[in-house]
């Protein structure tokens, strides 16, 4: 059955991407199921309050555990992984991506003020999977753009979703390196021109050129991809460069 994505949020507006383009077609064929949930409609109270306090002090507001129970038990299939994007999770990788692609479906929670009381993370591992993660470095208003983000790099990666298998296939990260340069018509355009080999014709010569190129933006960009690569990942020929 379809792949399925549900999200909690108390901006469900924000999630509005997700009806577009690639994934709303993905959707249409049957391939992803979404479904976007509005966290306030699991609050007691008629001020539908989701936040509350810190204790032990400190700046902020800190969304109260009991709607997230409440909205995740009518929400999360059993079993399913629970995604809750944070700063100070796990990195979210394209190794993750592409084991989150493996699994049924996921449910997101997206925290907002300073964060969800950790209590729902602990509680919620009883009945599934959960992955506290962050998708960098850098420090967002709340997770929602966070769940946009891993929502496009998993579905993706489904069967189907991307009409070219290859582009998937040939991505950065996909072989733990940096994708090298890509280049289209004119072969000269402002004085600038396309790298000859990639008009020769000789495959084998532009397969090991991008294999080089590809190294060399990697130990440039991030030489802590490189330094990351198991033993047996770079060739003689990769180390000769
Ligand atoms: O940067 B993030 O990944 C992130 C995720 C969740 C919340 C909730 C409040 N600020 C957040 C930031």
């Amino acid at each position: 059955g379809p792949y399925s994505v549900d999200v909690v949020t108390i901006f469900p507006e924000y999630l509005a991407p997700l009806r577009q383009s690639l994934l709303g077609k993905a959707a249409e064929r049957g391939l992803v199921a979404v479904g976007v949930h509005d966290l306030r409609q699991w609050t007691d109270d008629v001020h539908r309050t989701v936040d509350d306090a810190p204790y032990g002090g400190g700046p902020g507001m800190v969304m109260r555990p009991e709607p997230w129970a409440r909205a995740l038990e009518a929400v999360r299939p059993p079993g399913t992984r629970l995604v809750v994007p944070t700063p100070a999770g796990r990195p979210f990788t394209q190794a993750v991506a592409a084991e989150w692609a493996a699994e049924p479906g996921l449910v997101f929670a997206c925290g907002r003020y300073e964060g969800i009381d950790q209590r729902v993370a602990e509680w919620a591992a009883a009945s599934g999977p959960v992955s506290e993660v962050s998708i960098g470095d850098y420090v967002l208003a709340g997770g929602e753009s966070a769940v946009l983000v891993m929502v496009e790099a998993v579905t993706r990666l489904l069967p189907g979703v991307v009409g070219n298998r290859e582009s998937v296939e040939f991505d950065s990260h996909a072989d733990g390196l940096l994708e090298g340069p890509s280049y289209t018509r004119p072969a000269s355009w402002r004085g600038l021109d396309v790298p000859p080999v990639l008009l020769s014709g000789d495959h084998a010569a532009i397969a090991r050129w991008r294999r080089a190129e590809s190294l060399r933006r990697t130990a440039a960009r991030r030489p802590d991809l490189l330094a990351a690569l198991p033993e047996d990942a770079l060739s003689p020929a990769d180390r000769a460069e």
